[in-house]
């Protein structure tokens, strides 16, 4: 139960204007989403290389890793995937008020909660990138064999296959992820980001 009486909120002496000019610039969350095997970590993980390697501060969270620690508390109910990504938010939000460009791969398959995401930050801060692939090739690349574990009902409510997943309406990003490669993908990516100045 959150109580706020308590509270008191500390308006931090740093802006992110000193930060923007710190680092040369603004600071983002690319929020990636998509099915299971779509491809986000690998994308993600090359748009952060490339960023990286022009000097610009970025970060990336990604679903496996934060489920280590942060939030090892919760399952893949409606509910629990809810709660997943209302946190990953909240930490997007603190990466951004860092001043970084912070890259996150969740398959957040709620479009409830990404517009949640979406509403905590500033306009044009939440950058959605749809990773945008049919559900047969996900199933034939099947990485971490979750899928197969999935059919034969080892593994319940996997996303795609007994939970649903809702494709983003109007994301600012789609990649056909089954139609390009990697590289042709961080490029389609980098080049939204030159377009609107980001980087
Ligand atoms: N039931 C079920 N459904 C979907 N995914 C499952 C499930 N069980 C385990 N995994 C593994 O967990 C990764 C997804 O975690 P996320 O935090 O991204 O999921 S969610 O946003 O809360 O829906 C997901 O990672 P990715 O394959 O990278 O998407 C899987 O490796
Ligand atoms: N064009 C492509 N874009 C992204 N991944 C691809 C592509 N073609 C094949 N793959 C493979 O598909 C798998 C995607 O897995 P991963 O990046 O972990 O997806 P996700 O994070 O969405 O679960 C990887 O094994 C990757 O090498």
């Amino acid at each position: 139960m959150s109580n706020l009486n308590n509270i008191t909120w500390h308006e931090p002496k740093i802006t992110n204007e000193d930060r923007r000019n710190q680092t040369g610039h603004g600071s983002y969350v690319l929020w990636f989403t998509g099915l299971s095997g779509s491809g986000k970590s690998t994308i993600a993980n090359a748009v952060s290389n490339y960023l990286y390697r022009q000097g610009i501060n970025e970060y990336v969270l990604d679903g496996d890793n934060v489920r280590y620690g942060l939030n090892k508390d919760l399952g893949f109910s409606d509910d629990d995937r809810k709660e997943n990504i209302r946190r990953i938010g909240e930490v997007a939000k603190l990466f951004v008020d860092s001043g970084k460009i912070v890259i996150t791969a969740f398959i957040s398959p709620f479009c409830s909660e990404r517009e949640q995401v979406r509403n905590l930050l500033k306009e044009g801060e939440f950058i959605e990138v749809f990773v945008d692939c049919p559900l047969d090739e996900c199933e034939r690349r099947d990485p971490k064999q979750l899928y197969s574990k999935a059919r034969s009902g080892e593994i319940k409510e996997f996303t795609g296959i007994d939970s649903p997943y809702e494709a983003p309406e109007n994301p600012e990003i789609s990649i056909r992820s089954d139609q390009l490669s990697v590289e042709q993908s961080v490029e389609q990516i980098i080049s939204y980001l030159e377009k609107k100045n980001i980087i």
